[in-house]
């Protein structure tokens, strides 16, 4: 194992067994001792009168195979743009305002983005809060303008967002639930504008990778801007005649464009995988299947990771994600061999989901062994119902509807 240099988190054993606790009771908890937080009358209230409004959303069906149209066929709305919500930017952030009766849930891009649709499907019925950025998100329900958030964190064809798994350190957010939607790629563009002139396709970064292999074959350039309904609204808003978007049918009917294309994805089971953050951490329970998210960092050396992965192994838990992030702010491990141009180490940070709820004695028991020896270990996340998408069929009864149950902690 590598010797490491004034490392700003190393402690002594004695240290680490202060800090475990000191985790516990900390505002991103790990609930490695305390866990329950009970409500008050006062919110549990307020929750019910909340929740009795929900409806249930049904799901999209299966996206059938790639199918290239010539014609449109959802006829344009409204196309005055002035009238749609103005995405929240950083400067409105001050301006919060106590809890309404509807929940308010961020999301980032603007109307007619997948995230939008997201919310909708974790929190049916909710005030769908548009954001500029994923960091806005994240500051609107830290500064209560927003009691939730729901962003994007991995997708089946293009993998994780990044910038989610570092923003979640960052942040002091929990994760009360997930929730998986099935993505449908569209190619957008003004209504006369034929395949063939499309010179330029413009979307999220994320939409463009997966739908790589059409817009390939396209040979089109790809321009990546905010969000799926950002370039649809941007190609309306510019009128462009030789310029697409990928997007959603949903965009294309807010913005009045044609779909020239349909199930654009390279694969038909595009889904993605959204996070719904709240200020407060959920009460875990063994009685339905749970997920918990941690972070944590390694000392270098032969044999650390599998060390870290085996102590859940070794309690049969489940690993379902592990994402290595960069350690920012410490990015290189120098040993003292290092120091004459010998060897050098990128340190980083990893997340880890596991199929087990904290109020496991097992997952308590596993956290507790791999403090021993982690150099950093905080729950940025903590314990939340595991999504019943991969689970159960959707019916209209049990919809793929994800389970906060923190909703009565707000
Ligand atoms: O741009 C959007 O519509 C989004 O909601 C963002 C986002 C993402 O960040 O992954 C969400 C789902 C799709 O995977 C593509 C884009």
């Amino acid at each position: 194992m590598a010797a490491t240099s004034g490392r700003a988190w190393k402690s002594s054993p004695c240290e680490k067994q202060q800090r475990i606790w000191n985790i516990a009771s900390a505002d991103q908890s790990l609930y490695v001792r305390k866990f329950v937080k009970i409500p008050s009358k006062r919110s549990m209230k307020r929750c019910q009168k909340i929740f009795a409004s929900d409806s249930i959303r049904g799901d999209k069906e299966k996206a059938p195979a790639l199918e290239l149209q010539k014609s449109f066929e959802d006829p344009p709305v409204a196309k005055d743009l002035q009238s749609l919500p103005r995405p929240l930017s950083i400067i409105d952030l001050p301006n919060s305002h106590g809890p309404g009766s509807q929940l308010r849930v961020a999301y980032q891009g603007v109307q007619g983005a997948y995230s939008e649709s997201a919310a909708g499907k974790a929190y049916p019925n909710c005030k769908a809060v548009a954001c500029e950025q994923f960091d806005t998100a994240f500051n609107a329900v830290e500064k209560w303008v927003v009691e939730r958030a729901v962003l994007p964190i991995e997708n089946s064809l293009g993998g994780s967002i990044h910038r989610n798994y570092d923003l979640l350190l960052r942040h002091k957010l929990h994760i009360v639930g997930e929730v998986y939607l099935a993505i449908r790629h569209c190619l957008l563009a003004n209504h006369g504008v034929k395949l063939e002139d499309l010179k330029r396709v413009l979307s999220h970064p994320q939409a463009l990778a997966q739908c790589e292999n059409t817009l390939t074959k396209l040979g089109v350039i790809r321009e990546a801007v905010d969000d799926t309904a950002g370039a649809a609204q941007y190609i309306f808003a510019n009128k462009f005649q030789d310029a697409g978007a990928v997007a959603s049918a949903e965009a294309a009917r807010i913005y009045g464009l044609n779909i020239l294309a349909r199930d654009i994805q390279d694969d038909s089971d595009n889904i993605t995988r959204f996070l719904m953050l709240a200020r407060e951490p959920i009460i875990p329970s063994t009685d339905r299947p749970f997920k918990t998210s941690i972070v944590f960092s390694l000392e270098e050396g032969p044999g650390v990771l599998s060390r870290a992965l085996n102590v859940f192994s070794m309690r049969n838990i489940n690993l379902t994600k592990i994402e290595s992030r960069p350690l920012r702010k410490q990015p290189l491990r120098v040993p003292i061999s290092g120091i004459n141009g010998c060897t050098m180490y990128f340190d980083y940070l990893f997340y880890l989901d596991f199929e087990a709820s904290m109020a496991d004695q097992k997952s308590q028991n596993a956290l507790r062994h791999l403090e021993e020896f982690a150099t950093f270990l905080r729950g940025v996340c903590g314990s939340y119902v595991k999504s019943a998408l991969l689970m159960v069929p959707s019916t209209p009864s049990s919809p793929y509807c994800a389970v906060d149950c923190s909703r009565n902690c707000f």
